[in-house]
């Protein structure tokens, strides 16, 4: 059966595009979400978007999604670096994620470096840019059987 995958990008996200183009590139948030959900088609999976600023709204999000996706492919944007509480409903709802950046957060203050969900990642993309997305789809829609089980539940 076609795996089911929730795409969850955090805050500033929607800003991509025109955010520091120099840093995150010149492609849409838009146009990264159709392009997941048109690629995740192809492989026979469906794919599901969500972006907020708000780390509540982000809690929610992950809890109602609890027995309906086999994979999450996250990108916390600054909450990366700060939440425990999205570090706790990823781990509450028991569904095997992929960390994913857009920038190479390495190559950056030396804050960045720390992530309070690299841990528990299935899976983790830095730097790729959009081309990141895909990867992190084609992930979790190809190899999924593989990575599941790899967190808490
Ligand atoms: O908002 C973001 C975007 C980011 O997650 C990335 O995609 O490269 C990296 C984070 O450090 C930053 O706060």
């Amino acid at each position: 059966m076609g795996k089911s995958i929730l795409l969850i990008n955090g805050p500033n996200l929607n800003l991509l595009g025109t955010r520091e183009p120099h840093i995150y590139g010149s492609t849409t948030l838009p146009e990264i979400e159709a392009s997941s959900i048109s690629h995740a088609a192809s492989l026979g999976a469906t794919l599901e978007v969500f972006q907020s600023n708000h780390e509540g709204a982000i809690i929610d999000c992950i809890q109602a999604g609890r027995g309906r996706f086999d994979g999450i492919v996250i990108n916390p944007g600054g909450f990366t670096h700060t939440s425990v509480a999205i570090r706790d409903a990823l781990l509450g709802v028991g569904i095997p994620f992929i960390e994913l950046h857009v920038s190479n957060v390495h190559a950056r203050e030396p804050w960045r470096h720390h992530s309070y969900f690299s841990d528990k990642a299935a899976a983790i993309i830095v730097g790729m840019g959009p081309y990141g997305y895909k990867v992190a789809v084609e992930h979790v829609a190809l190899n999924f059987k593989e990575i599941k089980g790899n967190v808490e539940s």
